[in-house]
């Protein structure tokens, strides 16, 4: 078994991994991941009891039961170079015996849900609804760092969408990844489903201006009109197809959900988007604690 360099894998003072401070026992294998360090609490509030709480920059996780179940939650900070981080972290504390830095010969596969926020692209999806990500679309650079295999399934969708809508190749090379057939049984009703655009930024890659042009202005309207069969793409935010990347690559089953707080073809915000979460976050608990 080779080794894992101390410069590679990198454990702090309490034999915590590096961006996380968190040690492998204090992991549960249901993950649950929100983009603010605020949401952890918000989540954790609903735990019958909390074990533990750890904090690292943006970095933030609480462990602690509801009934019988073990859970975690993470905070992964905005968009995918974040998801690197979180990911490949998370797998460590489970498939990497940090005392003789060697990959374990039994790998667990862990359930990671992201309960996150997203702009709809949709007229029909309006803000404060919620979306399953059935597929993540990725316009931002991670995924091509790693090698990994996509499903005939994925490959026609992700041919139909370079068919349908011309990057420019200097901008993104679009990857497609699905979500967790398993984990996405559990959550039909009440939610809608479709394919999520995950951007590498929050304005020109998701078509929105202040001062700066955009070099690619037909691009939401381009994703609101893609069609394959009968999918299509309901919105965008920062970080899905980035989990479900780095989940096919290391083993994990991945599933995002998110509030929708802007409607983008409507050009609507949510009035109260904390209570969308909020309503997300109790939803989702009721499914995942069973
Ligand atoms: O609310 P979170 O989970 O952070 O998700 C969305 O909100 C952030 C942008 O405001 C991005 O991280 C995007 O993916
Ligand atoms: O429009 C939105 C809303 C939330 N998060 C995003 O990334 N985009």
């Amino acid at each position: 078994m080779t080794r894992i360099a101390e410069s590679e894998l990198i454990l702090n003072t309490r034999g915590a991994v590096y961006h996380l401070d968190v040690r492998p026992e204090e992991l549960a294998h249901t993950v649950i991941t929100v983009g603010d360090p605020e949401r952890v609490k918000a989540v954790s509030k609903h735990f019958d009891k909390v074990e533990g709480t750890y904090q690292h920059r943006e970095f933030v996780t609480h462990t602690g039961f509801i009934g019988q179940k073990r859970i975690s939650v993470v905070s992964t900070g905005i968009g995918t170079d974040n998801i690197d981080i979180v990911l490949n972290e998370l797998d460590a504390l489970v498939n990497i015996d940090f005392t003789s830095r060697t990959v374990k010969e039994e790998l667990t596969s862990l359930r990671i849900i992201r309960l996150g926020t997203s702009g709809s692209l949709q007229e029909a999806i309006p803000v404060d609804s919620f979306v399953v990500s059935s597929h993540g679309l990725g316009l931002d650079n991670l995924l091509p760092f790693y090698t990994y295999q996509n499903t005939p399934e994925e490959l026609s969708l992700l041919e139909a969408f370079r068919g349908q809508i011309r990057m420019q190749p200097s901008a993104a090379r679009p990857y497609l990844i699905e979500a967790s057939k398993e984990l996405k049984e559990k959550f039909t009703e009440g939610f809608h489903t479709g394919i999520t655009v995950t951007c590498p930024g929050f304005y020109a890659p998701q078509g929105r201006v202040l001062r700066g042009a955009l070099s690619h202005p037909e691009l939401i309207d381009q994703l609101t009109g893609f069609r394959y069969e009968n999918q299509h793409i309901t919105n965008f935010e920062m970080e899905t197809a980035g989990i479900y990347g780095l989940g096919r690559v290391l083993g994990h089953e991945c599933l995002s959900i998110s509030a929708i707080v802007a409607n983008r073809i409507k050009k609507e915000f949510s009035a109260d988007g904390g209570a969308a979460v909020e309503k997300l976050i109790t939803q989702a608990l009721e499914r995942i604690a069973q």
